[in-house]
């Protein structure tokens, strides 16, 4: 069975469930959105199938595998993990923090080569940080520093990148050239799977949206339009829409909390 797929996943952090009974597969080609609200357990989703924390309850499979059981090079070489507060705090050079992606490739015997090199420039060109190749990272602004730090993750070539918010911080003009981006390399076979909290965005680019409610549940499983087309949205993040449809697309805003005259609101 192609992909990576969460089984049921549990996991406990401060004597409760964060995650309760997670079901939730990523396919290659697919841009798929993780979207909620905050708390509601994206990130720990996101780490989970990455590998980076074991579940209490259930499992994590790649290609039909256990991932717990996959060799961590491999692992390594075939999910990139895109982390919320990735940075650096070295002040290397853009282009050493783009090859530090190329770690999981690393061969004792024969050291680096042209297939690295060639790596880390078509990431370098495709996040538009070629320019940048010789700044340290440490001084660049935060969108810059976040379109390095995607590069890096591009450098690795993995069958699946899991991408936790990395539209925070950039520009309108920059999210939409990430989610072009992002939606060329699941065009290009590539699974993909991104925390997004600009709902406009998730709408409009990916290819499915799986919706997380607070108590770690995913509550919604299906394509931008059928998602939209329900009330789930606005239950769950307990807001009203503005909708609309352009060229043939049905978009949404976020445009006004649902119990907007209690200025304390419902959700804390
Ligand atoms: N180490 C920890 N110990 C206790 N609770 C934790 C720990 N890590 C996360 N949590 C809690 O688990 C819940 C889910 O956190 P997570 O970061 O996965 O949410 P999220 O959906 O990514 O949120 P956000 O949108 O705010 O980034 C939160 O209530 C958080 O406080």
């Amino acid at each position: 069975m192609t992909g990576l797929r969460a089984h049921e996943l549990g996991i406990d952090l401060g004597g409760r469930a964060v995650l309760d009974g997670v079901s939730v597969g990523l396919r290659p080609g697919e841009l798929v959105g993780l979207i909620g609200p905050n708390g509601a357990g994206k990130t720990t989703l996101l780490g989970t199938l990455a590998g980076l924390s074991r579940p209490d309850r259930g499992q994590v499979s790649l290609d039909g595998r256990p991932l717990a059981g996959l060799p961590p090079a491999e692992r390594a070489r075939r999910l990139a993990f895109l982390d919320q507060q990735a940075g650096s705090h070295w002040p290397l050079r853009v282009e050493r923090v783009v090859t530090l992606g190329r770690l999981p490739h690393a061969d004792p015997w024969r050291g680096s080569g042209g297939a690295d090199a060639a790596a880390v420039g078509r990431a370098m060109a495709r996040c538009g940080v070629t320019g940048l190749r010789d700044r340290v990272v440490t001084t660049l602004s935060g969108g810059e520093r976040a379109r390095v730090m995607l590069a890096r993750a591009l450098a690795v070539e993995p069958d699946y990148l899991l991408a936790d918010e990395p539209a925070a911080g950039l520009d309108p003009y920059h999210q939409l050239q990430l989610m072009e981006l992002l939606a060329g390399l699941a065009a290009e076979g590539m699974g993909v799977m991104v925390v997004l909290h600009e709902l406009a965005l998730a709408l409009r680019f990916c290819t499915r949206l799986c919706l997380m409610a607070e108590g770690g549940a995913i509550v919604a499983d299906s394509d931008p339009a059928t998602l939209l087309s329900g009330g789930r949205l606005e239950q769950v993040y307990a807001i009203e829409l503005l909708r609309g449809v352009r060229e043939g697309q049905p978009y949404a805003l976020a445009w006004r909390r649902a119990d907007a005259a209690d200025m304390g609101g419902r959700r804390g």
